[in-house]
């Protein structure tokens, strides 16, 4: 049986921040933040968790779907900022909106997450289970060190997903999922420190999110721009890529010689928000019937970021 895309929902939290406020917090600018990153406002958590921004993204996913909790076979929460390392993010969600018979646990694929999340999704509907929610969601504000501008101005909170049911035509149409552990260092976030009086520490780790921009954004446009190539077809409608970077997506848009137009982008009031930047891109696209859900409209779903991974879905809607 095949698996097919039937409902999309966000939540962001309520308190933007402008790049203006962030001019007055550290040395930065608007005219900084928006010309290289194409980043004018982010969302940041006040007294919410990553949990709580995705249970709000599931309840939404059931009021919207008319779907009830006991029906979901599984939820799987794509983060690399979960509340706890253990219970999962997805846990959580389950026990709160009750959703007693489905299974649940979280992916760590960083802005990778989403699409890696959606692939195993689509695995468990083919392979016979019947409804599943697939979240991407972060607080990405708790890992940034709030004293160096190269990296705090680019991140923001949200969470969104959407519902994966049983449907008679084909939507998944091809799909290539990447790691490259050789690299894992560019970008790290949340080294935990052990603390046991056996341990002898040797090295320094810091517990914030850091990245090699250069390399990140060689790797997006090199390695990144291979993978789509791979799975493109000439009637794509529209490219959602993991929103990193406004330049890098001209970039790819480029090298890739598709029109800029076909790729959408939300980084404007959004700013980066890891697993969570695809499917509130999906979801603010379908509120604004950019894209339809059954119009068959074919899109790619790109992410790239911390593992390194990356990886695109080619899917019919
Ligand atoms: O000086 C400049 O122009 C700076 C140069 C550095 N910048 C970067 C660098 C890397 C990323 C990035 C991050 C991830 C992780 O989600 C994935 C993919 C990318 Cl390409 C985003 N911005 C900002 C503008």
């Amino acid at each position: 049986q095949h698996a097919k895309i039937t409902c999309t929902s966000r939540y962001v939290p309520k308190n933007a921040v402008s790049n203006e406020q962030l001019s007055k917090m550290m040395d930065t600018s608007d005219e900084w933040i928006s010309s290289r990153t194409g980043i004018r406002s982010r969302n940041i958590v006040t007294n919410e968790n990553t949990s709580d921004l995705c249970i709000k993204v599931a309840e939404r996913l059931l009021e919207k779907s008319g779907k009830k909790a006991e029906d979901l076979d599984f939820i799987l929460v794509a983060t690399m900022t979960p509340d706890y390392g253990t219970p999962s993010v997805a846990c959580l969600v389950q026990g709160h909106i009750s959703a007693t018979r489905a299974f649940a646990f979280d992916i760590s694929a960083a802005c990778s997450g989403f699409v890696y999340g959606l692939s195993m999704g689509e695995k468990l509907i083919r392979t016979g289970k019947k409804l599943g929610m697939v979240i991407g969601g972060e607080t990405l504000s708790k890992v940034l060190d709030w004293n160096d501008r190269s990296t705090a101005v680019l991140f923001g909170d949200g969470a969104a997903g959407v519902l994966l049911e049983v449907d008679k035509e084909e939507h998944f149409l091809n799909e290539k999922l990447q790691a490259d552990g050789q690299r894992a260092l560019s970008l790290t976030s949340g080294y935990v420190e052990n603390k046991s009086p056996f341990y002898i520490e040797e090295s320094e780790h810091s517990s914030y999110l850091s990245m090699t921009g250069r390399d990140i954004y060689d790797f997006s446009l090199n390695d990144v721009t291979k993978n789509i190539q791979e799975i493109i077809e000439d009637d794509v409608d529209y490219l959602l890529l993991h929103q990193a970077n406004k330049r890098i997506i001209e970039k790819i848009s480029k090298k890739l010689k598709v029109p800029r137009e076909k790729f959408l982008t939300n980084m404007e009031h959004n700013g980066n928000t890891s697993a969570a930047s695809i499917p509130l891109l999906l979801d603010e696209a379908v509120e604004k019937g950019v894209l339809q859900l059954g119009s068959n409209q074919k899109i790619v779903l790109t992410g790239y970021g911390g593992g390194l991974t990356w990886g695109s879905i080619l899917l019919t809607l």
